[in-house]
C-alpha cells in the first residue's frame, strides 16, 4: 500500500484536489476534518483547560482560539501540543484500516507535512501549488479572513517554492477545474503504476 502526503500552502487547492481523488475511489484522510471532529469532541475539555473561553458549548469555536494563538507563538506552540497526538493517532487508526481493507493507495492530507517532519512517515508527497496571486485572491474572499490573518497563517508555513522542490508531485491549480482533474488523473496513473511494479 502506498501512503501519499498531500500538502500545500492555504488556499492553494489541497481540499479541492483531495476530494478529486476521493471521487476517484482513493481513501482520504485529512488533517482538518480530524481537528474539526475532535473539536467538538475529546480535544475540547484540554482546549478550554489552556485557552480559557475558547469552548462554546461544548465545541472549541475558531475565531476565538484564532485569537489566543495566531500570531503569538508560544500559545500556537501549546495549541499544536495538545492537537497534533490527537490527529496522529485518529490518522493511524484511519490507515490500519484501510490497510486491513487491501487498499492500494491512501492519501493523507496534512497542511503542516513538512512544518512537522510528516513526510518523513510517508511514501510519497503531492504538493498543491498555484499563482500566489491567485492563492491571495482566493484567501482573502474567505468570510472572515483578514490580511493580518493570512499573513500570520503563511508565516508559520513552508514557503510554496521549497514544498513544491521537495515533492515527488506537484498539481497546479491556477487553471481551470478541468486542467486540475486531468493532472489528478495523471498522478493516480503514475501512482497505481507503482504500486503494480511493487
Ligand atoms: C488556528 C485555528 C483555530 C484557525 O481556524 P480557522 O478555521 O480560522 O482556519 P483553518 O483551520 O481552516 O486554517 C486555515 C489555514 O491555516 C493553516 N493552519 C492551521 N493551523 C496551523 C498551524 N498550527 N500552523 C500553520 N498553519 C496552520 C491551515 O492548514 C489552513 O491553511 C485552527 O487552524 C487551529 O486550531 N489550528 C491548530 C491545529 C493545527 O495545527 N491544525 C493543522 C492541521 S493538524
Ligand atoms: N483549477 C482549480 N483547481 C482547484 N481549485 C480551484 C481551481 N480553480 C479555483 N479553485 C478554488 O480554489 C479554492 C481552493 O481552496 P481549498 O479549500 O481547496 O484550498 P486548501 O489548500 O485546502 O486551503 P486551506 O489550506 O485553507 O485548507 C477553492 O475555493 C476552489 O473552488
Amino acid at each position: 500500500m502506498i501512503l501519499l502526503g498531500l500538502t500545500g500552502s492555504i488556499g492553494m487547492g489541497k481540499t479541492t484536489i483531495g476530494g478529486m481523488f476521493a471521487d476517484r475511489g482513493v481513501p482520504l484522510i485529512s488533517a482538518d476534518e480530524i481537528v474539526h471532529k475532535i473539536y467538538a469532541g475529546r480535544a475540547a475539555p484540554l482546549i478550554e483547560a489552556a485557552f480559557p473561553g475558547s469552548v462554546i458549548d461544548g465545541v472549541v469555536d475558531r475565531d476565538v482560539l484564532s485569537r489566543f494563538v495566531l500570531g503569538n507563538e508560544d500559545a500556537m506552540k501549546r495549541l499544536e501540543a495538545i492537537v497534533h497526538p490527537l490527529v496522529h493517532e485518529e490518522r493511524e487508526k484511519f490507515v490500519e484500516s484501510a490497510r486491513r481493507d487491501g487498499a492500494r493507495l491512501v492519501i493523507l492530507d496534512i497542511p503542516l507535512l513538512f512544518e512537522t517532519g510528516g513526510d518523513a512517515s510517508v511514501d510519497r508527497v503531492l504538493v498543491v501549488t498555484c499563482d500566489e496571486a491567485i492563492q491571495r485572491e482566493r484567501v482573502l474572499a474567505r468570510p472572515g479572513m483578514t490580511e493580518e490573518k493570512f499573513e500570520a497563517i503563511k508565516s508559520r508555513q513552508t514557503p510554496d517554492a521549497e514544498k513544491r522542490r521537495r515533492a515527488d508531485y506537484v498539481i497546479d491549480t491556477s487553471g481551470t477545474f478541468a486542467d486540475s482533474e486531468e493532472q489528478v488523473d495523471q498522478v493516480l496513473a503514475q501512482l497505481l503504476a507503482e504500486g503494480t511494479d511493487g
